[in-house]
This record gives structure tokens, C-alpha cells and sequence, in this order.
């Protein structure tokens, strides 16, 4: 049967060019792409482990409807061509772990502003279409954080919602160098938002509100550098799976939202095939019924591990450390993050569906499945020498 957009029309297939592809959303919205759409994906990214389950064997179903271009985007020419030849691009490419941004600020910055500029303008120059992937953190800090500890005002949520259209963007000073990603992600959506506005560039700006699932980052020592720190969900997943202590930074206070990557990835389609309510928007993604601080979070994981995996939990499950020494100089942090979801409602008729416990069930057994016997062997081996 064939798929209708919200709007009842015959949804025609497209070519996307998804950049950055074969990290952990990209990894996720080619596999929804390819099992229930007809849409065909050129996609682009210097990695590809993430997405190998479906570019082999040539046997799969989709044999001939994703292509991967091993390109970096920093200078590689071929990129225009890849955009000219596609009817939508989407763009994911970024360094966007938080322990790079006080160590890393160039990198970051550059990754984030400066090699965004060129797929922003062959997407307007060509009259293409861009789903530009920006972030939560540009909200930076809720006003309600500047209030005395005890005001009231706390507790009204005018002090912490986070709405598209009117709060403002709240960073920490220059020398607080966390705030490099977020500042260069604003400067990208405005850059986006004035092509729209000067010269008609169709666009959607996507702000993720910590979405979580299989895949996410790496296993330090397993997949990835030993010495790497990945974002939360891999750090205690590696704690668990290695019994040891989850780190609290600084008492593990923040709090966060957490939404399940299959709810938001429903979200990401339906921008796709609807352009038309979706053009010309910035969406929050989040699914503001799963917030927790960091330490309850510690503390649901602990519990469900436990479950999965049918190991009891350590005595001291989790242990406090300061940022400075768990990320370096120059750290700080979003105290709390709800997004409202007026616009994507209205919009395009998406809510979140999966709860804190039911996400970290289904993506902390697939972390014991695929890695516990690994760590097991990897502890082993230096005591075997
Ligand atoms: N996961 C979240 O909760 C979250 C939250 C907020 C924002 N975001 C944004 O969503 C996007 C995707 O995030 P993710 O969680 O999938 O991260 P990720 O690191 O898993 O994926 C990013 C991918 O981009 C690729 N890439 C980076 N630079 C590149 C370059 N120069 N050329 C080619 N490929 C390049 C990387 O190799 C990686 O595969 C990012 O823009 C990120 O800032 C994600
Ligand atoms: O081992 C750890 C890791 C992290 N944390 C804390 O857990 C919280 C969440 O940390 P994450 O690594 O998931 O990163 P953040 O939520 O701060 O930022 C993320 O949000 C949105 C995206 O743009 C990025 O993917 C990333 O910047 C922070 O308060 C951090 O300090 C710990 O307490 N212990």
C-alpha cells in the first residue's frame, strides 16, 4: 500500500543525502529508512561500523537504495555533486561529546560552525531542501538557575520550559570553554534561519533533547580509545558492565530529560515526508516525562542492569568526583533541561512514547549482549600474561 503524509497525499519516494550517516542517529534513521520507506540514501561519513548491518551482504532487501560515500566534509570536493543529486539533505556531522568541548574548543567549533557553512550554502544555491541537526544545549542554562535557591519562582515552569520561540539562549562566560559547541550550533541555526529568510532556503532546524538507545558512542577499551569519555549513557554502561562505580559529576545534581532513540526517530520521519509543516521550523525533540537528575538516573541503571544482566549490583554503586577532574578546566553544565512540545504537536502531530525504565530495559540488554563477554575477556587478559 502505498505511504500517505499526514495530509493524505501519496508520499513519492526521494534521494537524501544524510551526512554523518553512520553515527549513532544516523545509524538508526537509515535503518528506519531502509525498513519501512522506499526513500534511497547516499550516505556520507568517514565511519561506517555503525551501518555495515545494512549495506551487506548485496542480498538485503534494500540492495540498491543506500550507498555509502566515504567522505569527510572538511574538504572533499565531491560533496556538492552528492547534495546537487539529492532532494533533501540531512545534516548530522559533528563532534558533539561534551568531553571535547573544554579540550577540543577548535575542533569543536570548527566541526560544529565552520564545516556546516558549505552544506548550508550548496543546499541554497541548488534550491535544496536541509534538515539541520542542532542541539538542546543551545538554551544553555534555565533562567530559573539564576534565582535564589529558595524562590518560588523555581518551581514555575515559565523558569525552566524551554520553548523554541521565546526563551533565550543562556551560556556561561567565554573562559567557560563547554559552551563552544552550543555557541557555534546557535551561530549555525541563525546562519540557516537568515538563508531562509534572505533567500528562500527550505530548511528544519532538529534541537535532540538526549536521545538514548543501542549504539550510542563506545565502549572505552572495547570500541573505542580506553582513555575516550563518551556521553552518559556509554560512561555508566561501561561502569556497569566493568563493576565499578558510577562517577556523579559534582554530586550528580543536573537534571535531564532522556527520550528512547526509536520515539525520536519517528519524529525525524515525519519531518521528512511532511515538508510542507515542516519547512521553515525549529523543533525540540525530547520527551519531557522522562526527567531525573544524573543520580537517579545512576540509580535507575543500577536497578535495570541488575535485571538484565542477573548480576547483583556492587556495594557503593556510584561514587562522586568533581568536573574539574572528570572533565578538565573550562567544564560546566545545563542545570536542567524540559523541552516543550507545542510546535511539534501542532506541527506534526508527534509525542514521545517510551518510559525512562522501558528504554533503559530494552537499550542496557542490548549493551550486555554486545559487549559483557568482551569486557569479560578484557579484564582477564592482563592477569592471563
Ligand atoms: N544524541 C543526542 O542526544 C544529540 C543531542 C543533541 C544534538 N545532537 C546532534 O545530532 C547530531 C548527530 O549526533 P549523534 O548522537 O548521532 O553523534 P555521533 O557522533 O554518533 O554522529 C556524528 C557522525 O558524524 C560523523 N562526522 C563528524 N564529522 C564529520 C566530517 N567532517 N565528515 C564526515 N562525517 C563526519 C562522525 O563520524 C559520526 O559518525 C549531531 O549534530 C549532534 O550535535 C545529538
Ligand atoms: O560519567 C558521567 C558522565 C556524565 N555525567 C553527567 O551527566 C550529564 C549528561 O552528560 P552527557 O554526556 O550525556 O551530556 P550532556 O547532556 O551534558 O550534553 C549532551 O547533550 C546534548 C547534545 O548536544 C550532546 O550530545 C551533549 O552535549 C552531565 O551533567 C554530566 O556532567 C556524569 O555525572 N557522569
Amino acid at each position: 500500500m502505498a505511504r500517505v503524509d499526514l495530509d493524505g497525499n501519496t508520499i513519492k519516494p526521494m534521494t537524501i543525502c544524510m551526512i554523518g550517516a553512520g553515527g549513532f542517529i544516523g545509524s538508526h534513521l537509515c535503518e528506519k529508512l531502509m525498513t519501512e520507506t522506499q526513500h534511497t540514501v547516499l550516505a556520507v561519513d568517514v565511519y561506517n561500523d555503525k551501518i555495515k548491518h545494512l549495506l551487506e551482504p548485496d542480498s538485503l532487501p534494500w540492495n540498491g537504495r543506500i550507498q555509502f560515500h566515504r567522505l569527510n566534509i572538511k574538504n572533499d570536493s565531491r560533496l556538492e555533486g552528492l547534495i546537487k543529486c539529492s532532494d533533501l539533505t540531512i545534516n548530522l556531522a559533528a563532534i558533539c561529546t561534551p568531553a571535547d568541548y573544554n579540550t577540543r574548543p577548535l575542533d569543536t567549533i570548527y566541526s560544529n560552525f565552520i564545516d556546516a557553512l558549505p552544506v548550508v550554502k550548496y543546499c541554497s544555491e541548488n534550491n535544496k531542501r536541509l534538515i539541520h541537526f542542532s542541539t538542546c544545549e543551545v538554551y544553555g542554562k534555565t533562567i530559573g538557575s539564576f534565582l535564589p535557591k529558595d524562590s518560588p519562582l523555581r518551581q514555575d515552569p515559565a523558569y525552566y520550559i524551554l520553548k523554541e520561540d521565546t526563551s533565550p539562549c543562556i551560556f556561561g562566560s567565554v573562559e567557560k570553554q563547554r559552551w563552544s559547541y552550543a555557541c557555534a550550533k546557535q551561530l549555525i541555526e541563525r546562519l540557516i534561519y537568515a538563508e531562509g529568510a534572505e533567500n528562500g532556503l527550505e530548511f528544519t532546524i532538529v534541537r535532540p533533547f538526549n536521545w538514548i538507545g543501542p549504539r550510542m558512542d563506545f565502549i572505552p577499551g572495547i570500541d573505542g580509545p580506553s582513555e575516550g569519555v563518551p556521553r552518559v549513557l556509554a560512561c555508566f554502561s561501561n561502569n556497569l558492565l566493568r563493576r565499578e562505580p558510577l562517577k556523579l559529576v559534582d554530586g550528580g545534581e543536573s537534571q535531564r530529560t532522556f527520550i528512547y532513540i526509536k520515539d525520536a526517530i519517528e519524529a525525524v520521519l515525519l519531518m521528512i515526508e511532511n515538508p510542507a509543516r515542516a519547512s521553515g521550523h525549529i523543533f525540540n525533540v525530547g520527551n519531557p516525562n522522562n526527567e531525573v537528575t544524573v543520580r537517579q538516573l545512576a540509580e535507575m541503571m543500577t536497578q535495570v542492569y541488575s535485571k538484565v544482566s542477573g548480576e547483583e549490583a556492587i556495594e557503593s554503586p556510584t561514587i562522586d568526583v568533581s568536573s574539574k577532574e572528570f572533565y578538565g578546566e573550562g567544564y560546566d553544565d545545563s542545570d536542567k533541561r524540559i523541552p516543550d512540545m507545542t510546535i511539534i504537536n501542532k506541527q506534526l502531530g508527534w509525542n514521545p512514547k517510551t518510559s525512562l525504565w522501558d528504554l533503559l530495559e530494552s537499550t542496557l540488554t542490548y549493551q550486555h549482549r554486545t559487549y559483557a563477554e568482551a569486557i569479560k575477556q578484557a579484564i582477564a587478559k592482563p592477569s592471563a600474561n
